[in-house]
Parts: C-alpha cells; structure tokens; sequence
C-alpha cells in the first residue's frame, strides 16, 4: 500500500509518493515525465550497488534506457568539483530536455543532480527517489537544490522543484543505524517547531522509527512529508514561513562548517544538535519554558543524537568562529542574524536581528571558548 502527498505549487505541483516496493513500479510511474524515454541516473557508488538494478530495471520494463551517472559517495561530492563532474557526464550523455534527471540516493545526492538539472541547458525535469530517510522526510520534497562551498553550506543553488518524488521505504532497511538517527532528526523537527501531538507519538515511539518497524516508520515519513508540502505550497522560496524549516539550522551549519562537511558530524547530527541549542537560547532569553528546552533535548538525546557541544567534539568550538559561520546564514540579512526559535514544543517562531552579545555569552554558557 502506498500513500501520496501533494505539493501544492499550481502549475508545478507534484505528488511525493510513499510506500513499500515503489522501486519496482519507478519506470511505470516515471515514463508519464520522459518524452525522449531516457532517463540519466544519478546515484552514489553504495546506492547503486545496493538498488541501481532495482530501479534501472523497473525504468527499462518501461521502456526508458537508464543512463547511470555514478558518483563517490559524501557531503565532499555536493561541491564545485562534483557539480562539474556531474555536468560534464550529462553533457557527454547528451541528455536534452526531452529527457529527466532521476536524483537516486540520500540528500546528497538530491542537492546535487537537483541542481545540475536546474542549471542543465537552462533546466531539465527531474524526479526524486530518496534512499536515506533525512532525503524521505526532508531533502526530496521542496525544491531546495545546492552544494557547499568553502565559505558556508549550500550557498549556491537554485529553487528547482521535481516532477514527483517516490519514497521507497524498503530500501532504508539497508541504510546503516547511524544514518537512521541523523534522518530521524529532521523527523523530530517538525514535532518541534509546529505539531506537538506529532513531537509527543514521537517521544512515546520514536524507538520504533528508528527500528524501522513498518507501521511507525510510514507514518512518521508520511506526516513529516504532510508538513513539508504544506508549508512549501504556502511559502516556497523562503520569503516567510519555510524558515521554521530551518529550526536548529543556523547552529547545525555552522558546526557542519567547523567540522568540515564530513563524516565527523553528520548533517542530521548537526541538526539534532542545533535544535537542543535553538531551545536552550530560546529559554535563555526567556521566551520559552525551561522545562520545554530540557524535554526537546531529551526527545533528540533518546535517539542517540548530539545535544550539546561537547557531544559534537571533546575540543571546545571558538565562540566568535561559529558566529562568523552564521553570519554567512542565508536568513541573515546585513550582517544582521536571523534565528528559528522557540515559544515552547510544537511552536517556533522567525526570529530576526538576534543581538550577536546575548548568543555569544549563550555559546560560551554552552562550552564554547572564547
Ligand atoms: N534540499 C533540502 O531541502 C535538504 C534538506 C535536508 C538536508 N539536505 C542536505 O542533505 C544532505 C544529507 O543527506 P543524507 O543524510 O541523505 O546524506 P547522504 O546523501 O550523504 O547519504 C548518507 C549515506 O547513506 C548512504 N546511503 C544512501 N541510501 C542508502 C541506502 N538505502 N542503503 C544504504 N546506504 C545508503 C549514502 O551512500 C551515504 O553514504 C546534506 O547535504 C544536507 O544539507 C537538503
Ligand atoms: O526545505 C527547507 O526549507 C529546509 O530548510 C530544510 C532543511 O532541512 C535543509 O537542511 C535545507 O537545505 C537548509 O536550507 P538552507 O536554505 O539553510 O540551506
Ligand atoms: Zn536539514
């Protein structure tokens, strides 16, 4: 069985497709998309040897030749570099714009063939099917594309939206336990900043997600979806409210950038981190509940996830270094930081000009150094 959500976005709009075994129905559900029945595969080196004869087969039953373009796995390949490479293959594959772009695998991937396809000849169609549950939940849906460059996280890139988006639950039963709980994090997300019934199942069966047990893990994918689409129908380029979106972002980029985009701190990771942080400066400044900031911190810490600095690294993070990583924040405006915070579970809030003084005295609270 399989559930659809909507993308409502008009001319634009898609479905996010998600259920068991949709890899084997891709090629059925994906020719409506391809006029010239070619299909470029991007995909990482693990992704495909796990399922690239999955889908490759499911789009040539359908009669699309799928072309793999086939790419090193890791944050380092959403680069410069990696986009280069991914262009020039597709150049060489001449694809044109009769034919799509599939983004098979984790975020990474999605940021990255998301936006070679935005850029391709002008832009070329493009389909999602997500393979890590962060890129379920989150990457696949919305049209963010992007890669990061020395200066700061996915500073370059476009709004590209997908055709459609086919999330196949099956294939995260080979993802590893880690990845798991970096995904789950986005998961929590939107508990935190606008469904406190959500956050609460959570708290009461988040163990089950991550175990991946059938029934928890379709509903927590499928309502996470529900809040995304809904708040990109309304707000799709960022203009207002899809910054909620960003809860624990502006901490968890900023560590990403100190940590260097890698294995160390996982974006997931970065993001469970920053929400316990968003909450703890929330209370801080006194605009939510202590006792609020200490339960989203155990809902994330549950789940095996940093919640302080200290669990990011043992060696304290440069509180004026991390500073100047949110200043490159695409939220920020003149120099001026914009934060997502907290008015108490369930209910973030854009905050805009968060005075430099406060937060840094709060980092330093926080273990930072000076
Ligand atoms: N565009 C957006 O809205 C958005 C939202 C959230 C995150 N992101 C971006 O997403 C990226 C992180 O994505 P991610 O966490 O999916 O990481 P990822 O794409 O690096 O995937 C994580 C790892 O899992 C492996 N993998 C993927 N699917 C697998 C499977 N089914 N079985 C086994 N292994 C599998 C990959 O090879 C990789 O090693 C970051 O760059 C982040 O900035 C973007
Ligand atoms: O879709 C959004 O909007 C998000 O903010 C989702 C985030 O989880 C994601 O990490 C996004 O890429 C961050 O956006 P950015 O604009 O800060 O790069
Ligand atoms: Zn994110």
């Amino acid at each position: 069985m399989s559930r659809s959500v909507k993308v409502g976005l008009g001319a634009r709009a898609y479905e996010v497709v998600i259920g068991r075994g949709l890899l084997d129905e891709a090629g059925a559900r994906i020719a409506p998309f391809v006029t010239r029945r070619r299909a470029a595969v991007v995909s990482d080196e693990t992704v495909w040897r796990l399922h690239g004869e999955r889908l490759a087969g499911a789009l040539e039953r359908a009669g699309l030749a799928a072309l793999p373009v086939v790419i090193p796995p890791g944050e380092q390949t959403k680069s410069w570099a990696g986009l280069a490479d991914v262009s020039d293959r597709l150049l060489a594959l001449e694809l044109d714009r009769g034919d799509l772009i599939v983004a098979f695998g984790g975020g990474v991937v999605g940021d990255l063939a998301g936006f070679a396809a935005a850029i391709y000849k002008r832009g070329i169609d493009f389909v999602q099917v997500p393979t890590t549950l962060l890129a379920q939940v989150d990457s696949s849906v919305g049209g963010k594309t992007a890669i990061d460059t020395p200066q700061g996280k996915n500073l370059i890139g476009a709004f590209h939206q997908p055709r459609l988006v086919l999330a196949d639950l099956s294939v995260l039963d080979t993802l590893a336990d880690r990845e798991m709980r970096a995904g789950y994090a986005e998961v929590i997300k939107y508990g935190l900043l606008g469904d406190f019934a959500f956050f609460e199942q959570l708290e009461a069966r988040g163990g089950e997600v991550l175990a991946r047990e059938p029934e928890a893990l379709a509903a927590a994918v499928a309502r996470s979806v529900e809040m995304k689409a809904e708040i990109v129908a309304e707000d799709e380029k960022e203009a207002g409210r899809r910054a909620l979106l960003n809860l624990g972002h502006t901490f968890g980029h900023a560590l990403e950038a100190e940590t260097g985009y890698g294995e160390a701190l996982l974006h997931g990771e970065a993001v469970g981190a920053g929400m316990a942080l968003a909450f703890r400066f929330s209370a801080r400044l006194g605009l939510c509940p202590a006792q609020d900031a200490e339960r989203a911190s155990r809902a994330i810490a549950a789940a095996s996830l940093p919640t302080r600095l200290s669990d990011v690294r043992p060696e304290p993070f440069p509180a004026d270094r991390l500073i100047a990583h949110m200043g490159q924040d695409k939220k920020a405006e003149g120099g001026r930081l914009t934060f997502i915070l907290a008015r108490r579970l369930g209910e973030a809030f854009v905050a805009k000009d968060v005075d430099p003084g406060p937060l840094r005295d709060f980092l330093l609270s926080e273990g930072a150094s000076p």
